[in-house]
């Protein structure tokens, strides 16, 4: 109940095509009232032999039309509006919820599968469509025709109506218990939709690794699996409902059966009409049918509340990494970087990072180096906030990074890496991405510096040349200069390279490297290498260990200690 109140109070700015389109619902269920009594009153001018019942019969009769043709537009608004409101509100939905996932921090997505995500967005929420444009109108039919055609019986016989009430609370109760039993079966629809959908996700962007390691058959299997599953489930719900539905009719029609055995008796006794009898029989078939149509908006209720939950699961979602309440806005820092006894785990049986003491002058260039997962990206990921320290800080000129909003501190800073992902569009685009101002004479001068400007002219349209999902049209050399160019455009005073070269022949990787080191030179440069080689000119070069920093100074300095860096130095020199 609290999911639906929530919905509707979000759904606010489109009350009014739900309020209109209600209004329609309320119109079009009064105007169903008038063929039953317009059936039983031919019926008295029939068996009462009326002299006027052709005139009456005209007169009824074009009514009725008049009725039918107002009760049909009256469908047509609320159809239509309802669904305006409800798409509407889908698409306002998708947006806020998709905003909440870019918000959240990198801890959240390391547990999470992509597919499974992309379902939150593209199917759970199209499940809020179903209370707004179907559930909530349906109940008010509902309510309405049960109180209207109560009312009815009521004047027409009130012992045939008293009757028509027995079956009412037994009804009710299977009604109840049908929720109970189909919440939990519509969730589960819910969520195996969501793993199918991950897994076909993750699996085709895997295409090249599947054909490489010839499993196809293996991974259609697993999809074959997953889809079985969610057949299984929506089945499992659908038939819970299949059988519910026919129970529930075979019951409303037990009423029935007693009102034409308990009316023909009060009929052969004179306490009542044939008229008031066909009326009534007439009323009682609308009567029934709200109940029983309350299981299809209980259907309705439960998966559309099943989609809600997985929706405002997400939107709940506190990141582990917020804004204070009144962050502030780091204006362009010089590039002082301060860690203060800095410790970080991603798990805490797993320690990376502890008390880490460093310090980098505004402009230097601090190479990271050491052996593979001792915590290299880790740090540049600190410094971007994408995760928090455990204790300790981290200060930019001076100020604390978690005193600064999330968009001024990453406005400071520059990342190429190793993994480049480049979005599909132009190379143009992938350039300027995250520079708003950068004019085409920018672009092209930033595509100079990473040495990427010639490819570029070579390729079929120049600039304007589609690079594909995540850049597959183009090799990880080209695309790794498209990123340094989008780096370099991007000219902030803290510049991070993290594997920035790695994919470049030795040729290019030193044409780059000039271009990186001119720069490097005004700004804070931290770069993360494994060819010691590309760091050498490094202001300072930081050896990390298990848990630290294990040396630090020159690369000349560091050879002169003759400790891991100058055994990591002389195996790649030999
Ligand atoms: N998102 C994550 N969740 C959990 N553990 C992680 C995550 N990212 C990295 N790790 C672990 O943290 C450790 C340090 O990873 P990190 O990427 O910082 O190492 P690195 O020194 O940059 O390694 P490499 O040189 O191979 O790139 C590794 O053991 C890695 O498995």
């Amino acid at each position: 109940m609290k999911i639906c109140i929530r919905l509707l109070k979000e759904a606010r700015n489109y009350w009014i095509y739900i309020f209109l389109g209600m209004t329609a619902v309320i119109i079009s269920t009064l105007l169903n009232l008038y063929a039953p009594w317009v059936l039983r009153r031919l019926t008295e001018l029939a068996t009462n032999n009326d002299p006027d019942i052709a005139r009456q019969s005209l007169k009824m009769g074009l009514t009725l039309l008049g009725v039918y043709a107002l009760s049909a537009f009256c469908s047509f608004l609320r159809g239509y509006l309802t669904h305006y409101g409800a798409y509407h509100y889908v698409a306002d939905l998708r947006t806020k919820l998709y905003h909440k996932m870019q918000s959240l921090s990198m801890g959240y997505f390391n547990d999470k599968q992509t597919g499974q995500l992309v379902s939150r967005v593209v199917s759970d929420v199209v499940n809020t469509e179903l209370l707004i444009a179907h559930a909530v109108p349906d109940l008010i039919v509902n309510v309405l025709t049960f109180v209207g055609v109560a009312i009815m019986l009521f004047t027409i016989n009130v012992k045939l109506a008293l009757i028509s009430l027995v079956t009412i609370p037994f009804l009710m109760a299977a009604n109840a218990g049908y929720s109970k039993l189909v919440l939990p079966l519509w969730r589960k629809n819910s969520s195996a939709l969501g793993d199918l959908s991950g897994a076909v996700q993750e699996n085709l962007s895997a295409v090249k690794e599947i054909q490489a390691f010839n499993q196809q058959t293996h991974e259609t299997d697993k999809i074959s699996n997953l889809a079985g599953l969610h057949t299984k489930a929506f089945l499992h719900a659908t038939k819970t409902g299949e059988i519910f539905y026919p129970l529930i009719t075979f019951f409303s029609s037990v009423g029935s059966v007693g009102i034409i055995i308990y009316g023909g008796y009060l009929a052969s006794t004179g306490q009542v009409s044939i008229a008031d009898i066909v009326g009534f029989i007439m009323y009682l078939g609308l009567f029934y049918q709200p109940i029983t149509s309350l299981a299809t908006v209980n259907d309705q209720l439960h998966n559309a509340i099943a989609g809600c939950e997985r929706v405002y699961e997400i939107m709940d979602e506190v990141p582990d990494v917020k804004e204070t309440a009144k962050p502030k806005t780091l204006k362009k820092v010089t590039g002082k970087i301060e860690f203060k006894n800095l410790s970080f785990h991603y798990n805490p049986e797993i320690p990376l990072l502890k008390n880490i003491d460093l310090m980098i002058e505004q402009g230097q260039t601090i190479a990271l180096v050491g052996t593979t997962g001792v915590g290299k990206t880790t740090i540049s990921s600190l410094l971007n906030r994408f995760y928090d320290p455990v204790s300790g800080s981290i200060l930019i000129d001076n100020i604390d990074i978690r005193e600064v909003s999330l968009t001024s501190l990453r406005d400071n800073i520059s990342m190429v890496l190793q993994d480049t992902f480049l979005f599909s569009g132009t190379v143009y685009d992938n350039i300027a991405y995250g520079s708003k101002t950068a004019t085409k004479k920018d672009v092209i001068a930033a595509a100079k510096a990473a040495n990427a400007h010639e490819f570029i002219l070579s390729l079929e349209k120049g600039y304007d040349t589609f690079v594909g999902e995540r850049g597959v049209r183009l090799s990880g050399g080209q695309k790794q200069r498209i990123s340094i160019a989008r780096a370099i455009l991007r000219n902030s005073p803290i510049l991070i390279l993290d594997e920035a070269t790695s994919s470049l022949d030795v040729k290019t990787e030193r044409e780059i490297q000039k271009a990186l080191e001119q720069l490097s030179k005004n700004r804070t440069t931290l770069v993360i290498a494994h060819r010691l080689s590309t760091i050498r000119s490094a202001d300072k070069i930081l050896v990390l260990d298990s848990g630290g920093i294990a040396e630090q100074g020159t690369h000349e300095e560091l050879l002169q200690k003759n400790g891991i860096y100058t055994k990591l130095y002389s195996m790649q020199a030999s």
